[in-house]
């Protein structure tokens, strides 16, 4: 696969006016030429090769929507470097913008009062897409996204999740190279977030494109991401397979079960990690005990009326790393 994104060393640091306390703060604030130095990106490095799909995470305030405008060229590193397809976006933004599409989800890039069809055309003047092939793309894609019936009412008429489709076509009906996509299923129902997801998972697979994804839900993170990037206070704190996180960081299964009677159980190889009446959980080493073996001498040990076997949750995981701003040790 060859390289596609190399972002090397970034910084970026924003100057935000320093609050004057007391009477009269927002003018003195206002007047004051004393500046707080933030630093959103502290030395930020990663490559992206062309096919992978990447999820961008980290809490609010991490620096990912920073990171994601050095790439597309909306803001200059304060410093390091950014190289994308051959530009660097800041210099070369026109040159960039051919080979990258960007997806909003809480703000879209469409025409607020054309309908779709126009808006759809409109942008592929603007990337002097050949009709024919355009013809062909717009078809597939209002196939693939079933956008047939709101393709003429305003964009401005759409509920969030056509509005959404319809932003996500805009975007690849140029056939970028490099797709981002920040928070494209927030609002969306679970019909609505499973078909961004198809679409997005099939771009990826079926015509190659290069996804970066910041987003919240960690759901469309399990669904789309093999690796992800993880940052916090503007520094990565993990770049790897999303597999190895988990294992990692949670090497653990638990047996869910329900007895005839409450009571607690002892078993070898198991932590009775929690009991709610005559539901017990033990908690066991996946990676030095295999789960038939506790549920045979859970069985031996107890009167066992139900079980399960439950995976641990990327968001347990997550919201450990974000609460001890680190990982895990
Ligand atoms: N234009 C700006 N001027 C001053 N500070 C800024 C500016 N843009 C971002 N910041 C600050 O930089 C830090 C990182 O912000 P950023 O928007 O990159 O975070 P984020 O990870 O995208 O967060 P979220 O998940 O909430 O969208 C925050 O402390 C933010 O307040």
């Amino acid at each position: 696969m060859s390289l596609l994104v190399r972002a090397a060393g970034l910084v970026k640091e924003f100057r935000r006016a320093k609050r004057v306390p007391g009477r009269m703060s927002v003018l003195r604030t206002f007047l004051s030429r004393e500046y707080d130095v933030i630093r959103a990106v502290d030395d930020v490095s990663f490559d992206i090769h062309e096919g992978e799909l990447v999820g961008y995470l980290g809490p609010n305030g991490a620096g990912k929507s920073t990171t994601i405008k050095m790439l597309t060229g909306i803001l200059t590193p304060t410093e390091g470097t950014v190289d994308v397809a051959g530009n660097d976006p800041s210099r070369r933004r026109k040159a960039n913008a051919l080979n990258i599409g960007v997806v909003f989800g809480q703000r879209s890039q469409l025409w607020w009062d054309l309908p779709l069809r126009e808006s759809f055309r409109a942008i592929r003047d603007l990337y002097g897409v050949p009709a024919a092939e355009g013809d062909k793309r717009q078809h597939e894609l209002v196939e693939l996204l079933d956008m047939q019936e709101f393709l003429d009412a305003p964009v401005r008429q759409l509920s969030l999740g056509q509005r959404m489709r319809g932003d996500l076509a805009a975007a690849m009906i140029y056939q970028p190279r490099l797709l981002f996509l920040d928070e494209p299923t927030v609002g969306l129902d679970v019909v609505a977030k499973h078909r961004i997801r198809e679409f997005v998972a099939h771009a990826n697979q079926a015509r190659g494109t290069t996804v970066v994804l910041t987003t919240h839900d960690l759901e469309d993170v399990e669904r789309l991401c093999r690796r992800i990037v993880l940052i916090d206070h503007g520094r990565v704190l993990y770049d790897g397979a999303l597999s190895e996180l988990m294992s990692r960081y949670a090497p653990y299964r638990d047996l869910v079960v329900t007895l005839a009677s409450p009571h607690d159980v002892t078993v070898e190889g198991a932590e009775q990690v929690a009991r709610d009446g005559p539901v017990v959980t033990l908690r066991f080493r996946s990676d030095q005990v295999k789960a038939p073996a506790i549920i045979a001498a859970t069985t031996a040990a107890a009167e066992v009326v139900d079980l399960a076997v439950v995976e641990p949750r990327l968001e347990d995981v997550v919201s450990r790393i974000y609460t001890q701003r680190g990982l895990p040790a």
